[in-house]
């Protein structure tokens, strides 16, 4: 009976990988109950497009052979899981340069993972630029929890926030060297009470330095996104950023441009005020996808100064840039986990 429903499940694809769900290791052991099946499956990206259209074939078939599906989710893989309680999936956002739009980014993009249902962290860790509590409007610190004296994160727009910003104040300049910065973000990381996450998103300080490097070893990164302007100087930045990552075995998830062009709200008319194709021709270059293209829009701008993310508003152009990002980023980190899962069952023998 079960193996009946196992051959079933095989008409389940996984689109990314390209292959069906029980070739790739994807279905644990099927076990049935009555009228009940309980389907463990291997996934890694709650609430990505991919793997809730996974789950619901897997339901709809499940019922087409009379049964009622339980479905447990559980991911043993080889890719680095957040170093915190939880084992988030870690995104480390990141551009060679400053004023490029990082942390307008990791806003938007985290915003927009926890509209879609997923538990989100946010951690700010641009010591040069701790802006992220301004962008969501949030005025109060984060509280000492009571129990185990570790801090507890401050709640906004569905996110959990940290920011280095709380402890320097964003008109402070830092002034501190490399290896103390090292030593307050790492302790600020983990003395955070972050609870369960699915994702978490670290605002990574601009350019390839230490800092940087260090964070990533210390996190556990998933995967990295680069966030670059069209022009090349941008570009010659962000391809330092690519390197960086690559030297150090850290995924690229995909390239993001942003300030991409500009639609006039008068004429219709698009002006690329900043070049044009750079995103495209550096994930090109390192065979990576380009994300997203994020349009030059004053109010990207506005949403950071009055601390409402601009992704909240409902349909408008910018909004759904943000959106299409945090989709494909979603499914990207599912890619990794599930490609690493499978990997793994192939080597280990258990996908036959
Ligand atoms: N697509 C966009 N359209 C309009 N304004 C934008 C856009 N992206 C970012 N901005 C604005 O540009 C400024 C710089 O953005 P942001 O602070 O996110 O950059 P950053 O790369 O994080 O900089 P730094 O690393 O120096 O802190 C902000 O005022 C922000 O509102």
């Amino acid at each position: 009976m079960t193996s009946t429903l196992r051959n079933a499940l095989a008409r389940v694809d996984d689109p990314i990988l390209d292959d069906d769900i029980v070739s790739l290791g994807l279905v644990g052991d099927v076990e049935v109950d009555g009228d009940t099946a309980h389907v463990p499956l291997a996934l890694g990206a709650p609430h990505s497009p991919v793997e809730t259209q996974i789950t619901e074939d897997v339901r709809a078939v499940v019922r087409d052979e009379g049964y009622e599906p339980v479905l447990s989710v559980e991911i043993d893989d080889t890719t680095p899981a957040g170093q915190m309680d939880g084992a988030p999936n870690v995104i480390a956002v990141s551009s060679g340069k400053g004023g490029v739009g990082k942390s307008t980014v990791s806003v938007n993009l985290a915003t927009a993972m926890a509209e879609r249902g997923a538990n989100v962290g946010l951690f700010d860790a641009d010591v040069y630029g701790p802006n992220i509590p301004r962008m969501l409007g949030v005025q109060s610190e984060p509280g000492r929890a009571d129990d185990d004296g570790t801090i507890r994160p401050v709640e906004s727009h569905g996110l959990k926030l940290m920011s280095i910003g709380f402890l320097v104040g964003d008109d402070d300049p830092v002034i501190w060297r490399g290896a103390m910065v090292n030593k307050v973000l790492t302790e600020l990381l983990h003395d955070t009470k972050w609870g369960d996450l699915d994702y978490f998103v670290v605002d990574l300080p601009p350019g390839t330095g230490d800092v940087q490097l260090t964070l990533l070893q210390q996190i556990g990164v998933l995967g990295a996104l680069a966030v670059t302007t069209p022009q090349d100087i941008s570009l010659d930045n962000a391809r330092k950023s690519v390197r960086m990552f690559e030297k150090h075995d850290t995924s690229v998830l995909g390239v993001v441009e942003n300030m991409s062009g500009f639609v006039c709200d008068e004429c219709g008319t698009r002006h690329d005020v900043f070049a044009t194709g750079g995103g495209q021709r550096l994930a090109d270059e390192f065979d990576h996808p380009l994300l997203a293209e994020i349009p030059l829009d004053p109010a990207i701008q506005q949403g950071c100064e009055i601390g409402e993310p601009v992704v909240s508003d409902g349909n408008s152009e910018p909004a759904r840039a943000f959106r299409t990002l945090a989709e494909r980023t979603m499914d990207q980190v599912g890619r990794e986990r599930r490609r690493s899962h499978a990997n793994g069952a192939v080597e280990i023998g258990q996908n036959q």
